[in-house]
């Protein structure tokens, strides 16, 4: 569960978030939709704090994010997230990268981290790269094992920031049907993408953001064939061109 009450963020002279009020209740699938620099991504960085707010509050299964400390650690543990960029450990293989996290920080036993780690690898397609290197997978591969490596600490929430960037067409489908399975396993999951076809059929809530104001907060169906707001229509209009 995520709340966020009247949130506000500037950049500068930027106002990048303007009164941000939503409340996502667990095991829902958001997907965050928007034209280019509408502030999606920043939504997305605020919620674990990876980003300051300038005021109101964010609270992750009821609990307020505090800007620093112990228990921002403990809540962001609690807190996936893939975004565009992934970094994985270059000099561990790629098992190991998986289960750090499990190991380390949730104190699950290696056998058992081990265990979990190759099968989420092996329902994003990559269990048989488990014993290599970062840099001798592609792109796409890497950010498969990004997604993995976050589900393996099995967060109550989930961010995703355009996660299947990197991916081949052909994959993203599949990658996202995982995400989604996984969600309805019990997990709060918070989508920015450009993948409409995804939007339209896993999302249970779309949110449409223009010019840091979440502008439309409904379902995918509402929102596609019937969007209430000017801004919306024109996002969909040059996206889907009609
Ligand atoms: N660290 C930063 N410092 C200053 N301005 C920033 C910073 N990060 C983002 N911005 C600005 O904030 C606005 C929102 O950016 P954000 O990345 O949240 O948009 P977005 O909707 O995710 O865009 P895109 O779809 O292009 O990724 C943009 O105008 C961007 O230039």
């Amino acid at each position: 569960m995520i709340a966020m009450q009247d949130v506000q963020k500037h950049y500068g002279d930027l106002h990048v978030l303007k009164d941000i009020n939503l409340s996502i209740p667990k095991g829902q699938v958001v997907v965050v939709l928007g034209p280019s620099g509408s502030g999606k991504s920043t939504l997305c960085r605020t919620i674990n704090r990876l980003e300051p707010i300038d005021s109101g509050e964010i609270l992750i299964e009821g609990e307020v994010l505090p800007a620093e400390g112990r228990d921002l650690a403990r809540l962001r543990s609690d807190v996936g997230m893939v975004f565009q960029s992934f970094n994985l450990f270059a000099h561990k293989t790629i098992l190991q990268n998986v289960t750090l996290g499990p190991t380390k920080v949730r104190k699950m036993n290696k056998a058992d981290a081990q265990k979990r780690a190759i099968e989420l690898l092996d329902r994003v397609g990559v269990a048989s790269q488990k014993d290599k290197y970062p840099a001798q997978l592609s792109g796409g591969q890497q950010q498969r094992v990004a997604i993995a490596r976050s589900l393996a600490m099995a967060p109550k929430v989930m961010l995703f920031d355009e996660p299947t960037s990197a991916l081949d067409p052909e994959m993203v489908s599949e990658v996202l049907d995982v995400m989604v399975s996984l969600a309805r396993e019990g997990m709060t999951m918070v989508v920015v993408t450009h993948e409409m076809g995804f939007a339209r059929k896993a999302a249970d809530r779309i949110l449409f953001m223009a010019d840091g104001e979440l502008v439309e907060d409904t379902d995918p169906e509402s929102f596609f064939s019937a969007p209430k707001s000017e801004r919306a229509r024109d996002f969909l209009s040059k996206i889907l061109g009609h």
